[in-house]
């Protein structure tokens, strides 16, 4: 089976659908897509309440005050945040009050403490503020029973913010995938220990890992499995119970031990597709049980790329969090290469924007293995499957790899 990227992307994400909401603590929803529409049950401010510190007044008593004609009124009582008292300001009086704390009755302003002496028993005022002034109005930011936000918003900061301050201690939002992660490869070896003859550290895990936890996902890292078809499939079906999505690099290809390809495809829900890309040729994507599982060709840059394309959009997808892909900018390339006709290229990048908008330079060279120039790269730049060469100036696609697409 041979399909193009978007005929495998459009196949993949046709077997997903968003996780299921739930209720989750404030904090844990960061970064998690609201599932309900919230509408407030308190107004904010919920009362009226000073901007300043300083003194509540009627803004008439003060008709003419300024530094050469101040005025000095008694000082009746005092305001602060948290604590409200009865307090009146009659005619010809004031009282002292805090930032936050509730507008005494008969007061229509705050005289910040800068315009007076600061006087406790008298104070006086050289400047009169205007009728309102430094006075927060009840309901001015939010009415109760008005919508704070919908259902689909992403939930960071500022929306947290906004949460808190209406008081919600939980909100229905989609959760984070659990995205089990195994590395399939006789060669592979764990960090950190020592590397026989022929054997390579096990990278593919980590960069999976780290692309899966920078998406959004719970991600449990398994590790290394052997190419052996029964510890294979042992171990997947021993993750199932706690993958929403699993996602294994490795054994995919035409090679003698290319175990992956050939115990999923026994299971007869696993469809092994090439892909016309560049890299990423060799995938696989189907279900296990009712677990969506990718697997992803075992060359470091191959499963890095198609991580990008294919698993970030799906995972997406289950977390409700739209767009699913990347926007595309347009920049410049200013190297010169060839590309392979009939398949879509990602060209490893260095992007950076100036005046002239994007500018992009191709950094390492083409091998799926070739790892430093990947860590240089902050960009793909995305050939068409009908372009076969790119000259230094061409006008090009980039899938900007740290631009989030929020
Ligand atoms: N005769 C052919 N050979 C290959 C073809 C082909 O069409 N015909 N396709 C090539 C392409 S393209 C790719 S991509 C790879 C995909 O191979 P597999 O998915 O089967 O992966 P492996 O053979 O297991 O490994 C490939 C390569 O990657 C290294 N690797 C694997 N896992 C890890 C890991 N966890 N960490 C670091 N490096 C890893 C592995 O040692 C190999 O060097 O097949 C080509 N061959
Ligand atoms: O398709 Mo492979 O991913 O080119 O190295």
């Amino acid at each position: 089976m041979r399909r193009s990227v978007d005929e495998h992307l459009e196949a993949v994400l046709g077997r997903l659908t968003a996780l299921p909401a739930f209720d989750q603590p404030l904090l844990e929803a960061l970064g998690l897509v609201l599932a309900e529409d919230i509408v407030s049950g308190v107004s904010l401010p919920s009362f009226d309440n000073s901007a300043m510190d300083g003194y509540a007044v009627r803004a008439e008593d003060l008709a003419g005050a300024t530094s050469e004609t101040a005025i000095t009124l008694p000082v009746v009582g005092e305001q602060r945040a948290g604590r409200s008292e009865p307090i009146v300001v009659t005619p010809g009086t004031c009282v002292r009050i805090m930032t936050g704390a509730p507008m005494p009755r008969g007061a229509d302003s705050v005289v910040p403490v800068e315009w007076t002496d600061g006087g406790t028993v008298h104070v006086r005022i050289t400047q009169q503020p205007p009728l309102g002034g430094s006075v927060r109005r009840a309901a001015e930011d939010l009415q109760a029973g008005q919508q704070v936000l919908s259902r689909d918003t992403l939930i960071g900061p500022r929306q947290v913010a906004v949460l808190a301050a209406v008081g919600r201690a939980r909100v229905k939002a989609r959760p984070r995938p659990r995205v089990v992660v195994v590395s399939t490869g006789s060669e592979l070896r764990e960090l950190g220990g020592p590397l026989g003859e022929g054997q390579i550290y096990d990278s593919n895990s980590y960069t999976m890992a780290a692309c899966a936890r920078d998406a959004g996902a719970e991600v449990y890292r398994v590790g290394i499995v052997d190419d052996d078809p029964k510890k294979i499939m042992d171990t997947l079906n021993d993750q199932l119970s706690r993958a929403d999505l699993v996602v294994t690099t490795g054994g995919v290809s035409k090679g003698a031990y290319d175990i992956v390809k050939e115990v999923l495809s026994q299971t007869g829900t696993v469809d092994f597709p090439e892909v016309a890309m560049q890299p990423g040729k060799p995938q696989g994507f189907g279900l296990l049980g009712d677990v969506p599982i990718f697997t992803l060709p075992g060359n470091p840059v191959s499963a890095y790329v198609s991580f990008e394309v294919f698993v970030r959009p799906a995972l997406r997808k289950l977390m409700g969090q739209m767009p699913y892909q990347r926007a595309l900018a347009r920049g410049v390339s200013l190297d010169g290469f060839s590309s392979p006709a009939g398949k879509r290229q990602f060209v490893r990048a260095a992007a950076r924007s100036g005046d002239e908008g994007w500018m992009a330079s191709t950094v390492g060279g083409h091998g799926s293995h070739l790892l430093g120039g990947l860590s240089r790269a902050n960009a793909l730049i995305v050939v068409p499957e009908d372009v076969t060469s790119v000259r230094a100036g061409d006008q090009v696609e980039l899938l900007l790899l740290d631009e989030e697409n929020r």
